[in-house]
């Protein structure tokens, strides 16, 4: 893998079945990413963006093929590493609205570094053998959603989190500044405080991607970053990517907005699963 390549996957494929019969959503796909590389990936609705999504993040396992991750062999990994590779390496802004209703917007955006005890993914990360503890945004965010009695009390995980309301640790001062200048950036700071049942698609989904970027990601993967937003909020958010893009971190999105497009260095088409440069 060359040196600054944080993403590689060779020959993936993953196959469904469907009426009996098997086809593949991604099929012999070969893609490189570069540090500080922002590449979009176009394609008609149920062409497989999602699928191949998925896969990178090690949500969904390939039939066959491989990818590689910032030196890690995503498809060797076990499900506690992986957690660590998605907490500390990527940063995911997924198509469907992910906050935890329990925390405000400004705790949503800490989460990710509580969940890796401060430590960020612009540096080399070590994969511990055993990660037992471990546990990414979306997993977090799939034990809060199958808690039956969300108002009643918060699953440990997050009641165990010390979010901003605690003070005096620099570790802690120290995210509650980064988390804040993230969400100033993309101009929501005003609303830090607010429950997420209190904002707009809009700025849901800008708080879920100064999420995505807490830790610091090596890999930015954005699914439709600004599906529900304005022209003016569509070029906060895509400058805001261009700068991460600049400062180093690799950014992957999957969009059909015309706009957005514009923002990129490439452009790949992805049709029945195969993928071309456009
Ligand atoms: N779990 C599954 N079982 C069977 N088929 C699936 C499954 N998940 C996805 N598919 C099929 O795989 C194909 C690719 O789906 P995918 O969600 O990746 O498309 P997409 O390009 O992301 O679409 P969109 O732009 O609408 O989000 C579709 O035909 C879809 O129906």
């Amino acid at each position: 893998m060359a040196e600054n390549t944080v993403l590689e996957v060779q020959e993936l494929t993953r196959e469904f079945t469907r009426r009996g019969k098997p086809f593949a959503a991604v099929d012999h796909v070969d893609f490189r990413l570069g540090q500080g590389e922002f590449v979009a990936i176009v394609g008609r609705s149920g062409n497989g963006k999602s699928t191949l999504l998925n896969l990178i993040t090690g949500l969904l396992k390939p039939t066959s093929g491989s990818i590689d991750l910032d030196g890690n062999d995503v498809t060797r990994l076990n499900d506690k590493q992986m957690s660590v590779v998605r907490n500390r390496i990527v940063g995911f802004v997924t198509q469907s609205q992910t906050l935890l209703p329990n925390l405000t917007a400004l705790d949503n955006v800490i989460l990710p570094s509580v969940l890796c005890n401060g430590k960020t993914a612009q540096r080399d990360v070590e994969i511990p053998a055993d990660s037992s503890d471990a546990k990414s945004v979306e997993e977090t965010v799939s034990d809060a959603s199958s808690e039956q009695t969300v108002d009643d009390g918060l699953p440990d995980v997050i009641a165990a989190a010390p979010v901003s309301k605690t003070h005096n640790d620099p570790v802690q001062d120290h995210a509650m500044e980064r988390a804040h200048a993230l969400l100033r950036r993309l101009q929501v700071d005003d609303l830090a405080e607010c429950y997420p049942k209190e904002l707009s698609g809009g700025e849901m989904r800008r708080v879920s991607i100064a999420r995505a970027l807490m830790n610091g990601p090596k890999l930015l993967i954005a699914d439709e970053p600004t599906g529900d937003l304005d022209a003016e909020s569509t070029a906060i958010v895509m400058r805001l990517l261009q700068e991460v893009a600049h400062d180093g971190t690799a950014v992957l999105m999957v969009t059909h907005d015309p706009d957005a497009l514009t923002y990129v260095d490439r452009i790949y088409r992805m049709d029945r699963g195969v993928l071309a440069e456009a």
